[in-house]
């Protein structure tokens, strides 16, 4: 378990977090959400102890973080860092030797993370010759290769095309899934929704909203969308206050069980269910309360 708790820094005058905490369980995939200048990658910067905080703790497995264990992390720094003028698997090798592997186990964690990256044919390329998409993912290889406990990744998935969207949300599931805890900032919100377990929002150094996906929809859920095959409007009828999206009812305020004996009344119920927001729409709620 990776605890971020009560995070607190100043820049000057400048106040960049003012109490952030945060956790992700083993396996948990968290995203870490959060307009431009909230304090993302001043969270993760500390996280990692690239900077130092003015006051909180970072705690792992029930223990201050030590230089040890974040040795044993992955992280991919906002300021991507890696040598140009290297080749590819040279590169993301070296990286895993600096973490303590062999020469061998890093080549052979380089080749099969190539591999999983659709990078392969590129492995003799200079870094400096490959696409921005391409130098990213390489970005990912190099905080994987020492297959670390623990994964810290500030937008990993700004400016990749799609399918490279897919590979490396693939690639964080599968660390997840091997029981690493895994945060990601970013602002695409849609893959959040997709690839996370639980989101956390941040807003002016603040915790503005947190938890599982499905707990923070749940919680959102307002108005009730209802399809019935009838001749009938029904839109009368239904208790609660009633409107039309197409051919839908949307229906608030009402009792879903009287709701539903009435339209199944009126003829064949084709849907019956709670609207759930976006982790987009919930966003936008969070940051404008
Ligand atoms: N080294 C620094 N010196 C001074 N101010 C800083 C420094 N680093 C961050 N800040 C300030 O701290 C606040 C939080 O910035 P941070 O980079 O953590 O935000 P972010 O959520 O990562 O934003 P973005 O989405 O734009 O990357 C901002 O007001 C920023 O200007």
């Amino acid at each position: 378990m990776l605890e971020i708790k009560d995070l607190h820094k100043r820049f000057g005058d400048t106040v960049a977090l003012e109490g952030v905490s945060l956790t992700a369980a083993p396996g948990e995939v968290v995203g870490f959400v959060g307009a431009n200048g909230a304090g993302k990658t001043t969270t993760m910067r500390i996280a990692m102890g690239v900077l130092a905080a003015d006051s909180g703790q970072i705690v792992y497995n029930g223990a201050p973080l030590d230089v040890a264990a974040r040795r044993r992390f992955g992280y991919m720094p906002s300021e991507r860092g890696l040598y140009p003028k290297m080749k590819t698997a040279e590169q993301i090798a070296y990286f895993g030797e600096l973490h303590g592997m062999s020469r061998a186990e890093a080549k052979r964690a380089a080749a099969a993370l190539l591999e999983q990256l659709n990078l392969t044919e590129r492995s003799g390329d200079f870094v400096q010759d490959l696409s921005l998409g391409n130098q990213q993912r390489v970005q990912l290889a190099v905080s994987l290769v020492h297959d670390p406990e623990a994964l810290i990744l500030d937008e990993p998935f700004s400016g990749l095309d799609p399918l490279a969207v897919d590979v490396m949300g693939t690639a964080l599931k599968d660390r997840a899934a091997n029981g690493a805890p895994v945060i990601f900032s970013s602002h695409q919100l849609d893959l959040i929704e997709r690839l996370c377990d639980s989101v956390v929002i941040i807003g002016n150094g603040k915790i503005i909203a947190a938890g599982s996906v499905e707990a923070l929809k749940a919680k959102e859920v307002k108005q009730l969308r209802v399809s019935v095959q009838t001749p009938q409007d029904l839109t009368e009828s239904l208790p609660g206050t009633v409107t039309r999206d197409g051919d839908d009812y949307l229906v608030e305020d009402a009792d879903d069980q009287e709701v539903l004996r009435i339209a199944a009344a009126a003829g064949r119920v084709t849907h019956f269910a709670y609207d759930q927001p976006t982790i987009a729409e919930i966003f936008r709620e969070a940051v404008t309360r």
